[in-house]
């Protein structure tokens, strides 16, 4: 069963996803009462039509939703035009503390998609009692997917051929890896000019920032319900996707107690092992440098 925490745009669809990737159950629940209760009904409804076996229920009790294999956290507050990813961190911290003392099933494997992400991964992550591979923040790989989709749209190839490996924080300190952008395994440079490349990696920075923008009242919600399903299923399936995720490091870059995306290994376990990207200097000092802000920003926060 996978338990959804939150269900407005990014829980609602989450669980839509998961229901056309044909899971068993999906439990929703939410703060507002009934609203959990009917979008899991609609979803029903629409069984037939889509032909989905999923069961989607939804609760008035968390614990409903937190006793689940995969607990999908998508509760609180979300950026307004002009805002920064950091400026959630007040409004989410104590949803986030809250259910992280609330998860006491020891196999559980939380994915945390509320913002900002890294800061929330290793947040969750000090008040739990889940060892750090069950605890999953949604960063580079929502940034990896945004960039292959940008690549081929330039190049107007298939989407499955373009490879993107984004690291680090999600924010505009993401580390996009160059070497690493392929298309069909050739490095992008091969097909692409070294301006058309960085105007990329910007729109990729500033991808969530111009859904914001546009839509105005809501932050993006396709893609990352999508990457949410997708990375459920690669734990469920026990598959080992590499994937890029927030998780608490040990020792990478000489990082620790700290949540950022390096790929790692996804299997039934969680992200059960981390592979080194090799970065440059910078790149290095970027990592660092979002770590110590992270560190800091729960250092200046008493109740963090
Ligand atoms: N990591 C990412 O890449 C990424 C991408 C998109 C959105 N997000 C974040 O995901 C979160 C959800 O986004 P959304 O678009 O679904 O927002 P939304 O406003 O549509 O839904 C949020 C839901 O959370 C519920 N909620 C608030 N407090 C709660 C609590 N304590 N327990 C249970 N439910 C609670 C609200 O009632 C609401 O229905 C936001 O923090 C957003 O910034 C992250």
């Amino acid at each position: 069963m996978i338990g959804i925490i939150g269900s407005g745009n990014v829980g609602a669809n989450t669980a839509f996803f998961l229901a056309e990737k044909g899971v068993d159950h999906v439990t929703l629940f939410d703060i507002q009462d009934g609203l959990a209760q009917g979008k899991a009904l609609d979803m029903m409804e629409a069984a037939p039509i889509r032909g989905y076996r999923t069961v989607i229920s939804g609760t008035n009790d968390p614990q409903d939703g937190l006793n689940a294999d995969i607990v999908i956290i998508t509760a609180g507050a979300v950026r307004k035009p002009g805002m920064d990813r950091d400026a959630l961190f007040q409004a989410n911290k104590e949803i986030i503390i809250d259910y992280a003392k609330k998860i006491t099933r020891p196999d559980t494997r939380v994915i945390i998609v509320s913002e900002p992400v890294d800061l929330l991964t290793t947040l969750f992550a000090r008040h739990s009692l889940l060892p750090p591979e069950q605890i999953m923040g949604l960063g580079g790989i929502l940034d990896a997917t945004r960039l292959r989709f940008l690549i081929a749209d330039e190049l107007g190839v298939s989407m499955e051929n373009v490879a993107a490996q984004v690291v680090g924080r999600h924010s505009d300190d993401m580390i996009i890896l160059h070497d690493y952008c392929c298309v069909s395994g050739v490095p992008v440079e091969h097909f692409l000019s070294r301006e058309t490349i960085d105007r990329l990696f910007d729109q990729t920075r500033q991808a969530g920032g111009l859904i914001v923008e546009l839509a105005g009242r809501a932050s993006a919600y396709y893609g990352p319900s999508a990457v949410a399903a997708d990375l459920a299923e690669a734990i469920c399936h026990d598959t080992g996707r590499v994937l890029s995720v927030s998780r608490i490091l040990s020792g990478q870059f000489g990082i620790t107690e700290t949540a950022l995306s390096l790929p790692c290994v996804i299997n039934r376990a969680g992200a059960s092992s981390i592979l080194e990207p090799r970065l440059d200097d910078s790149q290095i000092q970027t990592l660092k440098t979002s770590a110590r802000t992270i560190q800091e920003t729960l250092k200046e926060d008493t109740h963090a």
